[in-house]
């Protein structure tokens, strides 16, 4: 078990309220976490915190980059730097090029990790490694079939399966997961978690998961962290941390879980 993602007393203050209370956590490789919590508690902040899109108000950040790394100190990072230390995060759909095929999009953010200045209509691009890479990404996604399809006439539930690539398209050490059921259909929810199943077992990558369809959070989680008014609530297994009454109360005074 290696720690790959760590918070020290994480805070962040909008005026008066505190968003994120002072948090600690420490991520470890070996389990997919959730993290959870009513509405209002948190969550979204503290994924913002550790992206690097909102600045801390105090504490400090690190992350570890790869195997044989040491955690490094990314407090200050900005957003594109973190990604680089190996941080992912799906967005909900906001990345995709609607106008390019699925495979087209998978290329541009593949190129775009690599730095590399090619023209990603080409289909002469000789650069054989992104476009292995490029298949190997559509193949580990289940998105072979569809890598033709343009963006703009997918289903829901495959742009979000888009969205996975692309994050996984820099090679993540930690991959934020940000609600990734959201709008699917029952059909949709039960591929998505098989595809976060199977990749956690392909992939060297950590998965974090914030998620408010309890099902697929007793389904996929090893640990579940509940935040409540920015503070941890509750951390362990899910048969702990579900029948917590704590956890219980705290989502039966929101108005929603
Ligand atoms: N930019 C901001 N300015 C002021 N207050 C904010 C800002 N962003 C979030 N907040 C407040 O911080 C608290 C935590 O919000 P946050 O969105 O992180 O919670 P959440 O757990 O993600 O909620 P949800 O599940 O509803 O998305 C809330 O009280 C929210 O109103």
């Amino acid at each position: 078990m290696t720690t790959v993602l760590k918070t020290e007393d994480l805070r962040k203050q909008f005026g008066q309220l505190t968003a994120v209370d002072d948090v600690s956590i420490e991520i470890d490789d070996d389990k997919i976490t959730s993290i959870i919590g009513p509405n209002g508690a948190g969550k979204t902040t503290f994924y913002n915190l550790l992206t690097g899109v909102l600045e801390p108000t105090s504490g400090s950040i690190w992350l570890r980059s790869g195997e044989g790394d040491e955690l490094a100190d990314v407090t200050d990072a900005e957003p594109h730097e973190v990604a680089q230390a190996g941080l992912s995060r799906s967005y909900q759909i906001t990345n995709i090029f609607e106008g390019l095929t699925v495979r087209e999009n998978v290329r541009v953010a593949r190129i775009s990790h690599e730095g590399t200045r090619l023209d990603f209509r080409s289909r002469a691009t000789g650069d054989e490694s992104v476009e292995a890479d490029v298949e190997e990404l559509l193949e580990l996604t289940g998105l072979t079939d569809i890598a033709d399809t343009p963006c703009d006439t997918l289903s829901h539930g495959e742009k979000r399966t888009v969205e996975i690539a692309l994050a996984l398209a820099i090679e993540p050490n930690v991959f934020l997961m940000d609600e990734p059921t959201a709008g699917m259909n029952p059909t949709e929810v039960t591929e998505i978690v098989s595809l976060i199943r199977e990749l956690d077992a392909d992939l060297d990558a950590t998965f974090v998961v914030t998620e408010h369809n309890m099902d697929v959070v007793t389904d996929i989680s090893d640990r579940i962290v509940v935040l409540a008014e920015g503070s941890i609530l509750a951390d362990g297994a899910p048969e702990d941390v579900l029948t917590d009454e704590r956890v219980t109360e705290a989502y039966l005074g929101s108005d929603s879980v």
